[in-house]
């Protein structure tokens, strides 16, 4: 290569990894692997090696990826937050091992292995025992300040246990979401007809940095620690540090063990591959540290990552197998999944026969022919995965798949909102599918909780044309349910005893019951609490819709057109009749002063003593208005923290007076 052609080669690489670097650590997003992403940095350290004086001053391979957003107040780290080096192979590992020997002189040493969680890392500030920081990684000098989100976390300890600890010091963990809640989140969005989130991972890293601290604290983050840094530390060993942190009452990983030698980390390694799958949560590798932090001082660090730590990854086990067919399943909110139908493969210890393709632009992004060899992956996800198509088998003749047009179930011809990814089925009230998903989503626990029917139940039910509709499960008679298999008198009493019992559900429940899309428990919630009844949301315009709290545009428009469409009329007004609740139960705000008379109130951030609805209904009893947005008419700007910066700019251009909890308080005293 000559130089003119690795200066373009350089560059080119430059800006690919810029970009997904801006993608994952500022959108939470991925298009490639990370082991894709990882060849081309690594492809990128090569060139720049064989070519030193090409290698640009901020060139990716000497910085950290992530960046700072405007959304939190930067914090500059008291200690770097570096990366770390990794390897794919055994070999580079052993290199890694030849060059601590070096570094160290020939003195004795050994390492301590932990596994490489997959979350997002954060490091953790403590004063006196108590937690009083909580910041991103960002560029690795400086990050985001996130506390409010942080102590959330219930395995964070807001104060530490016993009674020897430093003054202060800093502790470093990975924060991330169980396998398990992230499934059951997924299962909830794709339940209001929400896009499911691609991977735990990047719904950690979106979620540390949400404005909304209650709707962090609903996703239940959980945090392993690894790391204790600071002036009065006295551990001799990373290993000491890491059973004070137990002592403290930190929440560490147990499956870290200190290592004789190389020999025994890649032992470690191999003991962990298949087992880590069964973890509770996601990692994809692990981290080899040097044990005695005078070596690792001695040893350093590079400007990217320390020289005394090195990680190993795992590739994520992949096999070619055919693409037989792609069917297409229909969601209970007529979103289309495609599926690949795969010729049966064993791979990581099961034999896959299907794997998911998200949407069409998923299929078309992977250019997939039927007939294909494909590659399957089953990485740290539950879902195995295509990857791309095993070129080398690609026959002549085989032509692109065409994306469906029509229902599979229903033959209606599909839509596709601008702005999304997924195709629909619009017809919500004759597809099977969406009747079906449409009744159980109605009796779930969280909306009207009816146990005694089941999947199966209404499947018959719907398939013997009694149940269309949630409405239609209030006129069922026991003759009908007679009429199931194995259904006798006693359990058909009980199915109507259940119905029947439902009656009582509180109108939230039955708002969320009926299935509006992206309408969740909580907005739910929120729109009962400032609407009151029924009659208010169906009447509501758009504009009235968004002034309820948590209500954006997305699930404005969705209720507004719910309540237009003449068939969710009739189901409302055939529910009414069955006695459901259609208004809140709750007593209306009393009058408590006439103090806020006149004046209006926008709320923003996050308060120490206040949900935001508690600060609203303060305002509201005490005579005072709520505005949807900051204009020159606003009196007060009523700031908690972590603020959207643009807000505090727009009250502060117009003059608008902003106050604090403390200072609000005030105001309340007159
Ligand atoms: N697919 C993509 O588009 C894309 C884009 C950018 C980055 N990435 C991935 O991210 C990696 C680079 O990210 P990085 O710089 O955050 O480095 P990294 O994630 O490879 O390693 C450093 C991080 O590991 C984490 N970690 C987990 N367990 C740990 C433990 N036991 N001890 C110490 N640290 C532990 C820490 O958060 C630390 O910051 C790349 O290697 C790539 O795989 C992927
Ligand atoms: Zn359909």
């Amino acid at each position: 290569m000559t130089e003119a052609q690795a200066a373009k080669e350089i560059l080119v690489l430059t800006e690919q990894i810029n970009y997904h670097n801006d993608l994952y650590y500022q959108k939470h997003k991925t298009e490639i692997s990370d082991y894709e992403f990882d060849l081309l940095l690594k492809k990128l350290q090569a060139l720049e090696e064989q070519f030193p004086a090409l290698k640009l001053n901020d060139s990716p391979t000497q910085r950290v990826g992530g960046a700072i957003t405007k959304n939190f107040q930067t914090i500059v780290h008291q200690y770097p937050m570096l990366s770390l080096s990794n390897t794919y192979s055994v070999q580079e590992l052993e290199d890694f091992d030849s060059r601590v020997a070096k570094g160290l002189d020939g003195e004795a040493y050994e390492y301590f292995c932990e596994l490489k969680f997959d979350g997002v890392s954060i490091s953790l500030i403590y004063e006196d025992g108590v937690l009083i920081r909580a910041v991103t990684r960002g560029d690795g000098v400086q990050g985001d300040d996130v506390t409010t989100n942080v102590r959330t976390i219930r395995s964070i300890p807001l104060r530490i246990k016993g009674s020897t600890f430093p003054n202060r010091f800093e502790v470093r963990g990975e924060i991330f979401l169980s396998k398990e809640i992230f499934l059951q989140l997924n299962k909830e969005r794709e339940d209001i007809g929400e896009e499911k989130y691609a991977n735990a991972r990047n719904t950690a890293s979106g979620t540390v940095k949400m404005q909304d601290s209650a709707e962090v604290a609903r996703r239940k983050l959980d945090c392993f620690v690894y790391y204790l840094l600071g002036e009065e530390i006295n551990s001799k060993t990373h290993e000491e540090s890491i059973h004070k942190l137990e002592s403290w009452g930190f929440q560490v990983s147990p499956t870290y063990s200190r290592c004789a030698n190389i020999k025994a980390v890649i032992e470690y390694i191999e003991n962990w591959e298949k087992k880590r799958l069964a973890l509770p949560l996601e990692t994809d590798g692990v981290v080899i540290k040097v044990n005695h932090l005078e070596q690792q001082q001695q040893l350093g660090f590079t400007a990217k990552s320390p020289r005394w730590a090195t990680s190993f990854k795992y590739k994520a086990e992949s096999v070619s197998t055919k693409l037989n067919a792609i069917t297409y399943q229909v969601g209970r909110t007529g979103a289309i999944t495609p599926v690949a139908e795969l010729e049966p493969v064993f791979l990581a210890g099961t034999t896959v026969k299907r794997a998911s393709l998200h949407n069409a632009n998923e299929i078309e992004r992977l250019g997939l022919c039927i007939g294909d060899y494909v590659f399957v992956e089953k990485g740290g996800e539950i879902i195995p995965k295509v990857t791309s198509v095993d070129l080398s088998k690609r026959t002549s003749g085989l032509s692109p798949v065409q994306y469906i047009t029509h229902c599979p179930e229903c033959g209606t011809l599909l839509v596709r909102e601008e702005g999304e990814a997924q195709h629909y089925c619009p017809n919500t009230l004759g597809c099977a599918p969406q009747i079906r998903g449409r009744v159980e989503h109605f009796i779930q626990r969280k909306a009207m909780d009816i146990d005694s029917l089941g999947e199966q139940t209404i499947k018959q039910l719907n398939e013997l044309g009694l149940v269309n509709s949630p409405a239609d499960l209030y006129d069922l008679k026991k003759e009908d349910l007679l009429k199931l298999d194995k259904v006798k008198e006693k359990s058909a009493q009980n199915m109507l005893g259940g119905i029947n019992a439902s009656k009582a559900a509180a109108f939230e429940s039955v708002l969320f019951g009926i299935g509006i899309r992206h309408v969740g428990k909580t907005v739910a919630e929120k729109i009962v609490r400032h609407f009151k009844n029924i009659d208010n949301i169906a009447n509501a315009s758009v504009e009235e819709l968004l002034k309820a709290p948590e209500v954006g545009e997305k699930i404005a428009q969705s209720i507004f057109n719910f309540f237009r469409d003449e068939r969710s009329k009739l189901e409302i007004q055939r529910l009414r009749q069955a006695g459901l609740a259609m208004e809140s139960s709750a007593k209306e705000p009393k009058k408590e002063s006439d103090i806020l008379n006149g004046k209006s109130f926008v709320i923003s951030g996050v308060f120490q003593n206040y949900e935001r609805d508690q600060l609203q209904d303060i305002i509201l009893k005490n005579g005072g208005r709520i505005l949807s947005s900051v204009s020159g008419k606003l009196d007060y700007l009523v700031a908690g923290d972590n603020m959207g910066p643009s807000k505090r700019e727009k009250a502060e251009k117009l003059g608008v007076k902003i106050i604090s909890e403390k200072e609000f308080e005030e105001l309340l005293k007159g």
